[in-house]
């Protein structure tokens, strides 16, 4: 069940610590996105998360939660997948399995059916994500290519991450990505704000992630990297 996100071309990325005018979540429900993540670094809470979930449930498009934090690790009822991250680059063990351990250490069930693991690779240093997790950013194309192989081909994580989160990434870099990856579903996120950006990326990932641009930009550039990819 729930295996449908595999298919999903275009997500929408809403961040519990940010507000939206009124009448922007049906907007963004109805803009053609296949989904939304909530998720951020910075200011995410339980309570904050369970507003926005509160907001954006009644619409039927799938939900995931992106916890950056074991508190965050929710499952109610209206969310359909919990997308929990790891990043390649980064020495900071916390990021790779540390939290990981901390939240199944503590946790009083998980239902595992819900959990996708993400193999992140963060590339933007001066992104919350990129100066958290201490990330090293300074990669080539060939650093990036094994990392999509150790997550992919030996992990076997089914989503590899390529995020740029707050700026328009490499395409040579991504494309990188998508020629070593084989069997996990490759997702962009970074700086796209127009259906030029939306496009170029989507020829090369698998699923582009739209976050800042819905807050930064409105509606229209929302709809317009919708149908850049559909
Ligand atoms: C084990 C559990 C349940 C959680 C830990 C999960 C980990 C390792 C998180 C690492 C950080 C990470 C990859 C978070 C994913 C969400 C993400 C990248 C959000 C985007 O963040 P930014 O856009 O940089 O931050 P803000 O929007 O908060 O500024
Ligand atoms: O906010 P932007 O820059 O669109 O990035 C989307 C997403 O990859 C952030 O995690
Ligand atoms: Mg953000």
């Amino acid at each position: 069940m729930h295996a449908n996100w595999k298919t999903w071309a275009h997500v929408t990325k809403l961040d519990p610590d940010k507000h939206l005018p009124p009448g922007t979540i049906e907007e963004i429900v109805t803009s053609g996105t296949d989904a939304l993540m909530l998720s951020g670094t910075l200011n995410v809470t339980r309570e904050n998360l369970h507003e926005l979930l509160d907001l954006v449930s009644s619409y039927g498009l799938p939900l995931v939660v992106e916890p950056a934090s074991p508190d965050c690790a929710i499952f109610d009822g209206a969310v359909d997948h919990l997308f929990v991250p790891s990043v390649m680059n980064t020495n900071d063990v916390r990021w790779i399995v540390g939290k990981h351990y901390a939240w199944l250490r503590h946790a009083e069930s998980v239902d595992w059916e819900m959990v996708v693991p993400e193999a992140y690779i963060v590339l933007n240093p001066n992104s919350a994500v990129g100066r958290v997790t201490g990330a090293d950013c300074n990669l080539s194309a060939g650093d990036v290519a094994a990392f999509v192989e150790v997550a992919d081909r030996y992990f076997r994580f089914p989503i590899v991450y390529i995020e740029y989160s707050g700026t328009y990434g490499d395409p040579s870099i991504v494309q990188a990505a998508s020629d070593a990856a084989e069997h996990a579903t490759l997702y962009y996120g970074g700086g796209i704000r127009s259906a030029e950006q939306a496009a170029e990326m989507g020829r090369i990932a698998d699923t582009i992630v739209v976050g800042n641009a819905v807050y930064d930009e409105g509606i229209d550039v929302l709809r317009a990297t919708v149908r850049a990819v559909q």
